[in-house]
């Protein structure tokens, strides 16, 4: 570009001119949760938001205006005679007036006027009728229109506050977040099913075999899945960087419709160097639930008020906090569970993985306290596990079983020894393909430990919320991925 034109780009008035402020300020329009916060009763304000609930009385009317930004909502009074024709529950709506405090020592809008930004068009079509609460079944019906309910409304709020507590303690912590790839050539460790991903036009690889085409002509030269877990990366950036984790989508292609299961869930992972113990590992999990569950009672106590007071929650696990998690060997739990059995629960052989009703009948014996199950059979966990120093039959692994759901989290001491994980890729057919996590131990190797956390089911573990599909704004299960 000739430097003339360029130069008249940018000084001429080629330019469109903005008015710049910063969020907030713009358009002036105050936010519920500042006003309850912060705004002096005498304040003349702009509110914008939706009707929750209106009542009418002889001379004025009364609504109840939420903006989301808090549990609470504002009382608007106006005048009939000033009442927008439009104006009904549900629509979005801006007010003018003055702040005030009414006879019941409440913060009250006295306005002056009051718009209808969006009218319902189809009124008797909403869904939800104000002051009603309804079951999480019946809300989840209407994924689209979820957000503006109140319960929904304060799961989406605590979500929020739950994600920034993680991200700040891992921080505060000395860990650094890394943004591990969504599309990977690996499956993990087998963690779960996966999805297979490819371009829209591309062939199959069934179908390029059959065309007699090599995988060299495919996107990517190789099978490629959405990530199941971020750990085998985050492994390779430990091994620089000491202490790590992420935080993001992942996906598993389980066929489950069950109330613990996602197609598409967010994982917290987090992997540290130098570590050699279990001890060391259950703590840095331990503190990071502790203060993640006591951040979000503290900052959003309202908001899990009133989702414990609405319908099909159970209300908040405060057993998480009180005292510390319990930990057993799979040997001890395995024992436990024989001897309670067929009343109970099911028989579990030595050797076997745990059922849900195993891992839930462990919590409730442990008087429904979080428990660490340690030390578990190598043949049923993954290659990386470090190999028992005390039993070469054993891995030195953990499942951390909570209240409401069972299995929260799994970790391990991450396999050192380069000869042991060499032949465990060997027979396990990953040698291949894992080439370069094998040589993550070939140069400067370390101790380490890590492990992953579903945060939706930590959210239905602290919150007491029975499905799963209730802590996830749009959830994906089969034959549910439209909205
Ligand atoms: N980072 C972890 O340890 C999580 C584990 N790989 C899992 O997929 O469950």
């Amino acid at each position: 570009m000739a430097l003339r034109v360029f130069l008249s780009r940018v000084t001429g008035n080629v330019f469109y001119k903005r008015s710049f402020c910063s969020e907030g300020k713009t358009n002036i329009h105050t936010r519920i949760v500042d006003i309850y916060n912060s705004e002096p009763v005498g304040s003349h304000l702009l509110v914008k938001g939706w009707v929750k609930a209106m009542r009418k009385m002889k001379e004025h009317v009364f609504l109840d205006v939420s903006d989301g930004s808090c549990s609470k909502k504002l009382q608007v009074l106006i005048s009939k005679s000033r009442q927008p024709k439009s104006l009904t529950y549900g629509a979005a709506v801006e007010a003018v007036g003055s702040l005030v405090t009414n006879t019941n020592g409440q913060l009250e809008l006295a306005a002056e006027n009051v718009t209808v930004i969006g009218p319902c068009i189809v009124i008797d079509g909403y869904p939800f009728a104000p002051r009603k609460s309804y079951s999480p079944d019946y809300i989840r019906q209407f994924l689209h229109l979820r957000p503006r309910t109140n319960a929904f409304g304060a799961l989406l709020r605590i979500r929020d506050a739950a994600s920034h507590a993680v991200n700040e303690h891992f921080r505060n912590n000395g860990y650094i977040h890394i943004h591990t790839p969504v599309l990977t050539s690996n499956d993990c460790e087998g963690a779960g099913d996966v999805f297979q991903v490819k371009p829209e036009n591309e062939k199959t690889v069934k179908d390029m075999m059959k065309d007699g085409m090599s995988m060299d002509e495919a996107y990517f030269d190789c099978n490629t899945y959405l990530s199941v877990s971020g750990q085998l990366h985050l492994e390779a950036a430990v091994r620089g960087l000491s202490k790590v984790y992420t935080f993001g989508p992942t996906f598993r292609a389980e066929n489950s419709r069950s109330r613990l299961h996602l197609a598409e869930f967010y994982m917290i992972e987090a992997e540290a160097a130098f570590i050699e113990s279990l001890e060391e590992l259950m703590n840095i999990m331990e503190n990071l639930i502790k203060n993640v569950t006591s951040q979000v009672m503290q900052k959003c106590a309202d908001d899990v008020e009133l989702l414990h007071s609405s319908d099909g929650n159970e209300g908040p696990v405060v057993s998480l906090l009180q005292k510390p998690f319990e930990v057993m060997t799979y040997e001890q739990a395995i024992d436990i569970l024989g001897r309670h059995s067929g009343n109970f629960v099911s028989q579990v052989k030595k050797g076997q993985g745990l059922g849900k009703e195993h891992e839930l009948y462990l919590v409730k014996y442990a008087g429904d306290c979080p428990i660490f199950i340690v030390d578990w059979p190598s043949d049923i966990k993954p290659f990386y596990m470090k190999q028992s120093l005390q039993d070469v039959s054993k891995v030195s692994a953990l499942d951390l079983l909570a209240p409401q759901v069972g299995e929260l989290c799994g970790g391990s001491l991450r396999e050192d020894n380069f000869s042991l994980l060499q032949d465990k890729l060997q027979k396990s057919g990953l040698y291949e393909a894992l080439g370069w996590y094998l040589e993550l131990r070939e140069y400067g190797n370390v101790p380490s430990a890590g492990f992953g956390m579903g945060f939706e089911r930590f959210l239905q573990v602290i919150l007491g919320i029975p499905n799963i599909k209730d802590t996830i704004p749009f959830p994906r299960w089969p034959h549910n991925c439209k909205l």
